[in-house]
């Protein structure tokens, strides 16, 4: 429904983002995830027309909106905006605020758009109130009602939910999800926060943050994908978990921590890195390496935990129920099984 293709963008003689296209279709959820100054929410205003185009093409549903020399006014996009600070308007009450994009219709059919939306996000009691009346997550759910009223084809979020406390983040974010698919409504969501992308995106966009590039996307598929399969060091880098140990492949194989491993994809013989996280690693007595617990860091649920394979570090995530089982200090055995599908 709505298509990128080779989208720059960014300010005057300044391009910031580059060469970026994917489609989005309806009811989808797409994050732009990146580091901060990445240009996710340059790229974000240029979908909604507030940023010129310097190459390529934005269509939506097929008629072009954007291109580097026309341009629709984002008025007349059919493209809704919701922002970091809700920005509603303080002398409305909130049947007002939502009523606000809705002028057109007969008074009837908004007032049951409005009831219905309302009902949809739960603060049908709250009709009469003023928005300094109500928490920062219900503002924000009346912001998504006021975009979502005139039923634009797409919905554009500007990290919606950075000014929460992370508990509310989490529990919006779940809200405003429900409520985009009971819509079917798509929707781009601009945020830096992984978990936030991981819990709302069917596709997530990987932004670089480097500005040598050809392509402002490192990767784009859904969650499960960027994180299981990242494509370069850098998509693994951004989620954080694991490190990266230098291998030397020689003939379809390498060797770690005196083992031989057979590799199942054709690699030119040479100097790599793998990937190694937790899952490569089984606790077991019977393990085929030994190592060394240097170090152990509490952090509720899991610990990060830094294990010594000879001089080798590994610092890595353990939930509570295994790394309970290991002290500092103490020599343990595991069963590696390095994944042949991380080696970059
Ligand atoms: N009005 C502007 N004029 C010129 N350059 C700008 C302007 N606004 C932003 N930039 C630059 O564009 C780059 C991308 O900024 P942008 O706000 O899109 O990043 P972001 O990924 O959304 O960051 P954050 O997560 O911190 O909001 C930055 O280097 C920034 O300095």
């Amino acid at each position: 429904m709505l298509k990128l293709s080779n989208v720059d963008c960014g300010y005057e003689a300044l391009t910031v983002v580059k060469n970026v296209s994917f489609d989005l279709n309806e009811g989808q959820i797409l994050c732009l995830l990146g580091s901060s100054g990445c240009g996710k929410t340059t790229l974000l205003r240029a979908i909604a027309g507030f940023n010129p185009l310097h190459n390529g093409e934005i269509k939506l549903d097929g008629a072009l909106i954007c291109s580097k020399t026309k341009s629709i006014p984002p008025e007349n996009r059919q493209i809704g905006m919701v922002f970091q600070d809700y920005a509603l308007f303080p002398h409305l009450s909130i049947f007002d605020n939502i009523a606000f994009g809705l002028h057109k219709q007969d008074k009837q059919k908004r007032f049951e758009r409005i009831m219905d939306l309302l009902a949809l996000i739960d603060l049908h009691d709250y009709a009469q109130k003023f928005p300094h009346e109500l928490s920062g997550g219900q503002q924000q759910r009346v912001a998504l009602a006021r975009a979502l009223a005139p039923k634009p084809k797409v919905i554009l979020l500007d990290e919606p939910f950075s000014n929460l406390d992370l508990d509310r983040r989490r529990q919006l974010a779940g809200e405003v999800k429900y409520i985009l698919k009971q819509e079917n409504t798509a929707a781009i969501l601009v945020t830096h926060d992984q978990e936030e992308a991981f819990l709302m995106a069917d596709q997530v966009a990987l932004l670089t943050q480097s500005t040598d590039i050809k392509d402002s996307i490192l990767q784009l598929g859904s969650a499960q994908t960027l994180y299981s399969y990242p494509n370069s060091i850098e998509v693994a880098q951004f989620f954080g978990d694991g490190v990266f140990l230098d291998i030397e492949i020689n003939k379809q194989s390498f060797e770690l921590f005196h083992q031989n491993y057979q590799i199942n994809q054709s690699l030119k013989d040479g100097a790599y890195q793998i990937l190694i996280r937790s899952q490569n690693l089984n606790f077991n007595e019977n393990g085929n390496i030994e190592f060394n617990i240097q170090n152990k860091q509490f952090h509720g649920w899991y610990d990060d935990v830094t294990l010594c394979v000879g001089q080798t570090e590994i610092k890595i995530q353990l939930p509570q129920s295994i790394s309970q089982n290991l002290k500092i200090g103490q020599q343990s055995k595991a069963f590696f099984a390095p994944n042949d599908k991380w080696i970059y």
